[in-house]
Parts: C-alpha cells; sequence; structure tokens
C-alpha cells in the first residue's frame, strides 16, 4: 500500500463489480463463479494530439449513423463478417487495433447527400475508384447482391477503449462488446474486401500541426471559435442548472482544441443522419465550428422553448392542484363544524344554526345584532373573526338542551350514595338533606355545595355520585391556577383573543344546560375571584371541592355550604380498599377474583408500608400497579388459554397451529367490552394468583414507610413530634432545633408563614425568661447564653405551614435542647400558646389524631379545650392511642418527657 505511484499498462483484464464500487485503498473479497466473459479496457487520452493512420484500414461499416471524432459509441457485434473483423483487427491486435468506420446509407433511401463511394462488385479482390461524388454500390454479400447500398466517401478512424468478448455458444458463435471512439476523419481511395470484411485505401483528412496553427491565426477562425464556445457555454450553464451538472464539460471546453470541441458536441446531440453526414464532411476546421456553433445554438433554444412550456405547465398545475389542496381544507373545516353542504355560504349556515340554538329571547336579539354587522363586514377586516367565533359559540351553547331531570327518588339515591362509598356518614346524611330540599323546591337557588378535604378523600366522586342521583351529566371545571377572573367567566368579546371562561366552556363540552358542574380546586383560584356563578347559570347544579377553607375568599366562602371530609382512619381505608377500590382496579384491568387475590393482610401492609396519606389516593394507585403485574402474568400464562366459544370458533386452526409446533403462543385479540366478566371468562385460570409480601415488595418495591421513623428521628435531644395541619390533612412533623455561637438571634428554615414565626419568638422568650427554673448543669446552661444563637427548623413537606398551632411543639423542642434531654419517639403534640405559658386550643383535630395514628404515634398531647373534639374521631383510633390533655405548657414538658419534666418546679404564672 505504501508504494506511491502504482505504474499501469496500457491494457489491463476487466471484472465487472455490479452496482458496487471498488475504491483505491479498499480491500474486499469476492467469490467468483459466473464463466467469465474477457474484458479488455484501454484507458483513453483525450489529449493525444495526432494520430498516425495507417495507409490502409478496416473498415465496419455503419448504418445510418455516423462517428464523428472525439465521440464514443458502444457496439454489438455479431454478423459474421464484422466479428471477424473485430476478432482480427482488434481482439488480436491488442492496443495497435485502429479501424475505420464509414457510414453506409440504405439504398431505398432517398438521394445520397455528400461525397459517397460505390463498390460496385461483389468479386472478393475487387475493388473500385472513387470517382468523385457519390456512387451505388452493391452490397458484398452475395446473397443480398441485389441490395444497393451507398458507402459514403469519407469516414473516421476508430479505436477499441473496451472490448469484450461474449461467452461462446453452443453453435460456435461468439458476439463483441466493443466500445469505440472515433479519432479522426479520412477519406477513402479505395474499397475492398479481404475475407468476409472490407478494407479501404485511406487518405487522412486531419490538417497537420503546420496546418492548424495557421488556420488558428485566421482572423475568422479566431471569431468562429470564440462565438461557438460562448455559446457552449451558455448551453453547460443551462444544462447545469437543470442537472446540477456540467462541471466536467466546462473543463473540456477549457482543455480540448476547439475545432475537436465541435465535433465532440455535434456528436453529443441527437441530429438527424443527414446533419451528421454533413459534419463528417466539415474537414475545413472553419465550416466545423459555423456548422457547429449553429447546433449548439439550436439545441439552446430548443431547451430554452421546453423549459418554458414545462414552467407555464407547472405553473398551471400547481396552481390547479393549491385550488385543489383549499377545497380539501375547507370541506375538512366545514366537516367539523358540522356543515357539511359545499355551496352553502359560511354566514347562512350560521344563521340557520342560531335559528335552532333555540336562545332565549335577549340573546337572540343580541346575536342577531352581531350577525347582521358580521354580515356587511369584509373576513379581512379587524374583528370580523371574534365576531364570527363569539356567533359560533353562542350558536353551540345548549340553551335548551337538558338531561331530562328524574322525579328524585331520595331512597335510591341514599343507595347510590351507600354503594359508591364506604363510610363518610355525615356528609351522605348532608348530601341528602341538600337533595331533599331540591326535590321540595326544584327552582330553589340552593347553596353551593362545597367538599373541603384532603386529595382521595372521595370528593370528586361524591359529587359524581349527586349528578347521577339527580339524572343529569356531570361536568367537572378546573379551577387550578385560575389568577384571572375572566379566565372563568370569560373575557369581554371586544378584547382582542378573547376567550369563553371555563364554566361557558364546560357547558359547551356537556352540552345540556342543566349539568351537575364541580367547581373543582377553588382554594387555588387567585384572591380577587368573587362571582356568583349560581346567579348567573341558574340550571346548573354547582358543587365545589377544596382542599383548605382558610384560601377561599370570604364573599365566596359566604355562599357555599361547606361540607368537610377529614382523612379515612387506617381501617376505613382497608374497607373502602376491599369494598370498593379493589373491585374496581380488577375490573379496570380486565380482572376477577378468579385471577387475582389480595387478602386484607396483604392491602393492611400497603396502607402502613407504601402509603401515608390522609385519602385514599396513592392506596389506589399501589392497587392497580398489583394488578397491573397480575394482568401481565396472566396474559404470560402459557397453558391456560383456553378461548370461549365465540372466539374459540374464529381462531381455532391459527391457535391449533401455533400450540402444536412451537412454544411460542400468540393469542388472539378479544375485542374488550365494557362486561369485564366477559373477558375474564375468555381465560380459565387454574388457581388465582394471591399477593404475598414477596410480590409486594417485588411491584412496589422496598417498604417506604416504617414505625420507626419517630423514634429515629428523636433519637438526640433538640427534636419532637408535633402534629400540623396541611391542604393534604394532618400531618406528622418532626421540629429540630440547635444552638451555635452567635448574637442570641433566632434562625427559621421550612416553608413558613408569619404566625408560626411569633409562636417561635415566643417560645424562645419564654424559656430563656425562666431559664432558672430549669434543672440544667452547668454546662448545659451555656446554650441559654445571650452569645448562642438557636437554630429551628421545620422540615419535609413542600406544603407551607402557618396557623398558630406550634407553640408548645416549639417550647418543648427549645426545652429538649437546653436540657440535652430526648423527648418521648412515641409522643407527639399540638396546641398553641400564650406568652404566659397558658395552652390555647387548636383546629384540625381529628386529622391531626389521624395522622399521629398513621404514624404509629401512641400517645398524643392535646390543649385541653380540645377535649370536645375528640368526639369526632373513629373509636377504633381512640382505642389505639393515650390523649394526655394540658392546660399549661408546663402540662406538655411533664407528659412529653421519659421521667417527667427536666423542669425543677413549676414556674409561677
Ligand atoms: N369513602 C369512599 N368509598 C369508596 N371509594 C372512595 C371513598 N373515598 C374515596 N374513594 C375513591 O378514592 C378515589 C379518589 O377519590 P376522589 O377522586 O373523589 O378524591 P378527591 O377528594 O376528589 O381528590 P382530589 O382533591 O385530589 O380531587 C376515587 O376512586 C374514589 O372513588
Amino acid at each position: 500500500m505504501a508504494e506511491s505511484v502504482v505504474e499501469l499498462p496500457s491494457r489491463l483484464a476487466i471484472l465487472p463489480f455490479r452496482n458496487k464500487v471498488l475504491l483505491p485503498g479498499a480491500i474486499i473479497r469476492i467469490r467468483c463463479t459466473s464463466p467469465s466473459r474477457v474484458f479488455t479496457h484501454r484507458v483513453p487520452h483525450m489529449a493525444e494530439s495526432v494520430v498516425e493512420l495507417p495507409s490502409r484500414l478496416a473498415i465496419l461499416p455503419f448504418r445510418n449513423k455516423v462517428l464523428l471524432p472525439g465521440a464514443i459509441i458502444r457496439i454489438r457485434c455479431t454478423s459474421p463478417s464484422s466479428v471477424k473483423l473485430v476478432e482480427q483487427e482488434l481482439w488480436q491486435k491488442e492496443e495497435k487495433g485502429l479501424i475505420g468506420i464509414l457510414p453506409v446509407r440504405d439504398a431505398d433511401e432517398s438521394k445520397p447527400l455528400g461525397s459517397a463511394i460505390s463498390q460496385g462488385t461483389d468479386s472478393l479482390d475487387q475493388s473500385s475508384k472513387v470517382q468523385g461524388g457519390s456512387l451505388d454500390s452493391n452490397k458484398l454479400d452475395t446473397k443480398k447482391q441485389n441490395d444497393v447500398v451507398h458507402w459514403h466517401a469519407r469516414g473516421v478512424a476508430a479505436r477499441a477503449l473496451h472490448l469484450s468478448r461474449g461467452v461462446e455458444k453452443p453453435s460456435g458463435r461468439v458476439t463483441y462488446i466493443v466500445v469505440l471512439e472515433g479519432l479522426c476523419r479520412f477519406s477513402v481511395q479505395e474499397l475492398s474486401t479481404r475475407g468476409t470484411y472490407h478494407t479501404a485505401r485511406i487518405s487522412s483528412l486531419e490538417l497537420t500541426k503546420t496546418e492548424m496553427e495557421l488556420v488558428e491565426q485566421d482572423q475568422d477562425f479566431i471569431t468562429l471559435s470564440r462565438q461557438f464556445k460562448a455559446t457552449a457555454m451558455e448551453l453547460i450553464s443551462v444544462l447545469e442548472l437543470k442537472q446540477k451538472t456540467g462541471g466536467r464539460t466546462k473543463v473540456l471546453l477549457e482543455t480540448v482544441p476547439v475545432h475537436k470541441l465541435a465535433d465532440i458536441f455535434a456528436a453529443s446531440f441527437e441530429i438527424s443522419f443527414e446533419e451528421q453526414l454533413s459534419m463528417l464532411d466539415a474537414v475545413d476546421p472553419k465550416v466545423r465550428l459555423s456548422k457547429a456553433t449553429e447546433l449548439v445554438d439550436r439545441h439552446l433554444q430548443s431547451i430554452r422553448v421546453a423549459e418554458k412550456i414545462t414552467q407555464k405547465v407547472e405553473g398551471q398545475l400547481s396552481k390547479s392542484q393549491k385550488e385543489f389542496l383549499l377545497r380539501q381544507q375547507m370541506r375538512a373545516i366545514k366537516e367539523e363544524l358540522g356543515d357539511n353542504d359545499d355551496d352553502e355560504d359560511d354566514l347562512v349556515a350560521l344563521e340557520r344554526k342560531m335559528e335552532s340554538a333555540g336562545m332565549p329571547q335577549n340573546v337572540s336579539k343580541l346575536a342577531h345584532r352581531e350577525l347582521r354587522r358580521l354580515k356587511k363586514m369584509q373576513p379581512q377586516q379587524p374583528g370580523y373573526n371574534s365576531s364570527r367565533v363569539y356567533l359560533e359559540l353562542l350558536a353551540d351553547l345548549p340553551w335548551q338542551k337538558a338531561s331530562e331531570e328524574i322525579e328524585l327518588d331520595l331512597r335510591a339515591a341514599r343507595e347510590r350514595l351507600d354503594s359508591d362509598h364506604y363510610g363518610l356518614v355525615k356528609v351522605k346524611q348532608r348530601i341528602i338533606e341538600y337533595l331533599a330540599v331540591r326535590k321540595l323546591k326544584p327552582d330553589a337557588k340552593g347553596p353551593v355545595l362545597c367538599f373541603v378535604g384532603p386529595p382521595g378523600v372521595g370528593k370528586t366522586s361524591l359529587a359524581s355520585s349527586i349528578a347521577s342521583a339527580l339524572g343529569r351529566k356531570f361536568v367537572r371545571i378546573s379551577l387550578g391556577g385560575v389568577k384571572d377572573e375572566a379566565d372563568i367567566r370569560g373575557h369581554r368579546r371586544t378584547y382582542v383573543g378573547s376567550m369563553p371562561g371555563r364554566l361557558i366552556d364546560g357547558l359547551k363540552k356537556v352540552a345540556v344546560c342543566n349539568p351537575v358542574m364541580l367547581l373543582d380546586e377553588v382554594d387555588k383560584t387567585g384572591s380577587d375571584v368573587r362571582g356568583d356563578p349560581a346567579s348567573a347559570l341558574l340550571e346548573v347544579v354547582f358543587v365545589a371541592t377544596a382542599n383548605r377553607m382558610q384560601p377561599i375568599s370570604p364573599p365566596l366562602l359566604d355562599r357555599m355550604e361547606v361540607i368537610e371530609l377529614p382523612g379515612y382512619t387506617p381501617e376505613e381505608k382497608l374497607q373502602i380498599a376491599m369494598r370498593h377500590l379493589i373491585p374496581r382496579v380488577l375490573d379496570q384491568h380486565g380482572l376477577s377474583s378468579e385471577f387475582l387475590q389480595i387478602p386484607e393482610g396483604m392491602v393492611k401492609l400497603v396502607i402502613q408500608r407504601y402509603t401515608r396519606e390522609a385519602g385514599v389516593r396513592n392506596l389506589e394507585r399501589n392497587l392497580a400497579a398489583l394488578a397491573r403485574a397480575a394482568a401481565v402474568r396472566v396474559a404470560e400464562q402459557e397453558h391456560v388459554v383456553p378461548l370461549n366459544k365465540g372466539v374459540q370458533g374464529l381462531a381455532a386452526p391459527l391457535l391449533e397451529n401455533r400450540l402444536a409446533d412451537s412454544t411460542e403462543v400468540e393469542m388472539e385479540v378479544i375485542p374488550m367490552s365494557d362486561n369485564s366478566q366477559e373477558i375474564s371468562n375468555t381465560f380459565r385460570v387454574a388457581s388465582p394468583l394471591v399477593v404475598d409480601e414477596a410480590m409486594l415488595e417485588k411491584v412496589l418495591g422496598a417498604p417506604r414507610f416504617d414505625d420507626r421513623e419517630a423514634s429515629e428521628r428523636v433519637a438526640s435531644p433538640g427534636v419532637t413530634v408535633g402534629l400540623v395541619w396541611t391542604a393534604f390533612g394532618g400531618e406528622v412533623q418532626f421540629v429540630e432545633a440547635t444552638a451555635m455561637a452567635g448574637k442570641g438571634e433566632l434562625h427559621l428554615t421550612g416553608q413558613l408563614g408569619d404566625v408560626i414565626k411569633e409562636s417561635a419568638q415566643i417560645a424562645l422568650t419564654w424559656v430563656r425568661a425562666r431559664a432558672a427554673d430549669l434543672n440544667l448543669a452547668a454546662a448545659e446552661r451555656v446554650n441559654l447564653l445571650e452569645d448562642r444563637d438557636v437554630h429551628i427548623h421545620f422540615p419535609a413537606g413542600g406544603v407551607p405551614k402557618d396557623g398558630p398551632s406550634a407553640g408548645v411543639t416549639l417550647v418543648t423542642t427549645l426545652v429538649s435542647l437546653f436540657s440535652q434531654k430526648r423527648v418521648r419517639s412515641d409522643t407527639a403534640m399540638t396546641g398553641e400558646m400564650t406568652l404566659r405559658g397558658l395552652v390555647l386550643p387548636v383546629g384540625g383535630v381529628k386529622d391531626k389524631i389521624l395522622a399521629a395514628h398513621r404514624y404509629g404515634i401512641k400517645r398524643v398531647i392535646l390543649p385541653e379545650r380540645n377535649l370536645k373534639d375528640l368526639a369526632e374521631v373513629p373509636s377504633s383510633v381512640l382505642a389505639n392511642l393515650e390523649i394526655l390533655l394540658a392546660k399549661k405548657i408546663e402540662d406538655v414538658l411533664e407528659h412529653a418527657f421519659d421521667g417527667g419534666s427536666p423542669w425543677r418546679q413549676h414556674s409561677k404564672l
């Protein structure tokens, strides 16, 4: 490979590669199987200037065709005479082979043109002199004696660039394919036959070098060649644009002598035989140039004309195509609008839609005024579109369409609520009362019910139960994140980019005027949202949901009747799971208890180890994950695919084949119907899959929660277990404090509201003021000094915590920090405190106690004045908890520490 230059011989054996290229430097391994053809190829040397012609040449006649100098042509020789010629003159002679190509014209063609020779006899050795002009001759072939052909008196000497010999036929016949390159003109002095082919005595018609030099100085020649080159250049540029080629031709133009170029160009055009002959006869370079210029120019013009025509055609095509596309689009849009009538004017259609929309009179009046305005407008005019969209919307709204309110059957409604929801006794009772009032006084504008509670406690599903009890459609409108009231109410129509509000959108979506509309997350709207939708949309029954009451603006809250849904206890969750969630989840995954069983014990584990929420949303998700895993397993079971009858009839041969010959079973897709029972029956399983602990871990991962968390967190002094209330319901929160060198300042971290910051300041002041009463060793007392900063942190939960319920927790944390005594890890507390140490009651006690229960807390310290709230707490929860009541902060401290308070004596209040 390193050898830089390879010396090539002038002739090489050629191996053809079909659709493949071997590049220099590449290495390739091939298998040769075909009986070989032998190819040889000579690399052309365009630059070779003068060819030495012998005085005699073997002649290959070209019927009605001319080979011009510089042209390259590929011919197949099959006739015995030409095969013989190629064999003897080219194949055997290797590189020296030159032959003469002489045009012949069929005798029956019209009169010969230009110089021609006649070869009059069929005798082998006979020859005839050229007698100027043209002469008829009989062809040599004795069989065709009578066929008269005209031999042209001028020809072109050619050499073979490429020769290939075809495989010999059984008959012994061979064929040759020859690529010939025309070299120079000659004239025939005498034509004779040698064996089966002709030879001729010839003389070259090429100018000698000196003659050529003389011509090149001729002013006419210079002008002509300039003209030719310019035209040729123009042609090349045009072709280049069209085909992105031409680079090589440009090079030719610069390197090849212009009189040769004339031939090359002429040879590449499709011109008549007569023109080819006259080109061949143009021995004078000036004549040749002017003829070639004319040809090139003609070609150029014809390309231009052709281009113009295509452009015109293309233009017409694309215009009609464009129209077609636009029409298609218009039809699609019309279809979308439910308006298939192609010819109908859009506005007429709109008007008709408005007529049938059943708008009340005042609306209809207004709409028609708008329509009149619209009709006068141009579609391009600003405002046209918004006006149209507005009218479309008006026409689309369900002014008259209503679900027929069924006679409200309170007993059925109660049954429905009961069957859909476990527990929630008070909530359901309140809903029944609400429905009863509606029944007695259907037009009464009842309050908007607002379900408030943490996520996943059933707010949405209660609202949808109300809808089905009333026999109405249900639509949920999410108000989360709405900042601008216009988002709900809609923009003023004149506002650019105005849109209907979410309520109107919702109405359009359900397409009835009296749905039950759930305003979801009213607490998540900006505080300036205050309108009263119920007063505008009288037919609609509104129900709202919120996670917390506090952020709801008071005017809005005023119009709603709040029903609080607290979180569930683990026992309630278990019941909800067994009775509602598991059947629903199985159903959703096309399974039944025949396939998957989740025992109570396992559901308990899911509740304890994988969820710690107030509602059942994550519990439902985890159960769904188990069902998915089971569905996969069922689908994978190989031996249990007996299909039910209906399907079997259809798929039996396929299945039989599959089962017979392979381990892979391709199952038929069974159309899913609403009735999942039917689907389940299509497979029969030997035994159901029963979820165990191993499967829990495999599917749900390692347990996410355990009861040891509290004891681990409070292992060091300065940490306490507080109970707080968040948007997710009650939560257990570990409050941590530490002290360090500083200026006696208090640092607080965690997402905290102002009230808590105040509580922390009060707590620190209170403890520092009573430093003397703390039963502390000198070393520990150091933490209380004024050169110490205190840092308190409320970790975990990205939920801002506010509300004044953390006072007692903060004091306990600080006392633990300063006394270096640990609090009890099984005890959680809640309560606010005054500067003087009195414990005040707090809200959300039920939720907080539920949270403590979820976390496995055993003791809860509560303000004494929250005692009454315990009535709300399910007894199953209370049975597992020790409730300790505190009146003063000292009571809290007494209960919080192992072995009593680190207090020396109760301080005087
Ligand atoms: N008491 C219950 N009995 C039966 N299923 C319940 C009960 N409570 C909740 N669920 C079920 O728990 C799932 C979550 O309930 P839902 O979507 O109504 O919660 P939500 O309170 O509206 O939550 P969010 O505030 O996140 O919208 C639903 O599938 C619901 O049917």
